[in-house]
């Protein structure tokens, strides 16, 4: 279908629908969000309008999956997530991570930004959208189809108007404990010239009660990472509570929405990803081919 075409059904539902005009949209965002309008309209270089390169009602059997990932910071979102875009051939879009570009750029809202996530707050909607919008266009024009999002939806208002957008096939909502989660948080290392994700968090925490235990082995870096580690600024004790803080206060109505719409798949994780991952398979229906052998590596 023509990206263009979308793109105007997309901006005609927003302009015409009762619930999100998007004026009406536009001035909650405005008096609800950490950043300005106007650093939101710079970021784009155009006026404002949510997504845009959404593909407007497609039938799932004429596009790729549109799956979402929720979870908590530091349930490993992100490594999921991407290892199912490997598997499924659609793109990972991290919000988290297109967030962190931004900020590492020399662009107009890179030092307000680092405010916001240093605090441990959500960026307003409008700059998410901005940001996702140019991320899906840019693969638009790649040719992608399909995605698997990670830390978007974040709130009601990002879901509904996301719900508004384009049908979301499936919500993983990704669960672990939150003392489990602090020290992955805590233990989470990048390296600076390859980007790697690493963990050198050793969760062993014995079962007892008849709670089973849980085992997490680290994910070390190899050796020509290892002296060019670096944590993030946010994941500090005191700003990864904040978030915690924030995540469970958005997360439960944004898990209703999809719950209601029986598109929500609680998952636990049991374990670390030579556990999780093939488990994570079957629940999905995806575990009939090259096996859980290659999943565990
Ligand atoms: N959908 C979103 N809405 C608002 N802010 C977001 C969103 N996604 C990411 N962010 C911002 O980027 C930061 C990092 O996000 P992310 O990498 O997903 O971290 P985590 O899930 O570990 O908290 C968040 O703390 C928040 O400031």
């Amino acid at each position: 279908m023509a990206v263009l075409n979308r793109l105007l059904r997309a901006k005609k539902e927003l302009s015409f629908s009762s619930s999100y005009s998007w004026m009406t949209t536009a001035c909650m965002w405005r008096s609800s969000s950490s950043a300005t309008f106007s650093d939101a309209a710079d970021l784009s270089g155009a006026p404002s309008s949510p997504i845009k390169a959404l593909p407007v009602r497609q039938d799932p059997k004429d596009r790729n999956v549109q799956w979402v990932f929720l979870g908590c910071p530091g349930v490993g979102k992100g490594t999921y997530a991407s290892r199912l875009s490997n598997r499924l051939g659609v793109p990972h879009i991290a919000t988290g991570d297109l967030v962190r570009e931004e900020l590492s750029s020399t662009g107009p809202l890179s030092k307000q930004l680092a405010e916001i996530v240093n605090q441990g707050k959500l960026v307003s909607d409008e700059i998410i959208f901005n940001l996702l919008s140019r991320r899906l266009e840019a693969g638009e024009a790649k040719g992608e189809s399909g995605f698997i999002l990670d830390g978007f939806p974040r709130t009601i208002r990002q879901a509904e108007i996301l719900e508004d957008l384009t049908d979301i096939d499936l919500v993983i909502n990704l669960k672990l404990r939150e003392d489990i989660l602090l020290e992955k948080c805590l233990g989470r290392r990048i390296c600076s010239q390859c980007g790697g994700n690493f963990n050198i968090a050793n969760i062993d925490i014995k079962g007892e009660n008849e709670k089973p235990g849980i085992y997490m082995a680290p994910l070390l870096p190899p050796p020509h990472c290892a002296s060019k580690l670096i944590t993030r600024s946010d994941d500090t004790e005191e700003v990864v509570k904040e978030r915690f803080r924030i995540y469970n206060e958005s997360s439960q109505p944004v898990e209703e929405f999809y719950r209601s719409r029986g598109k929500l798949l609680e998952f636990d994780l049991p374990g670390g990803i030579p556990e999780s991952w093939p488990k994570l398979l079957r629940a999905l229906n995806l575990d009939d081919h090259d096996g859980e052998q290659s999943a565990a590596a």
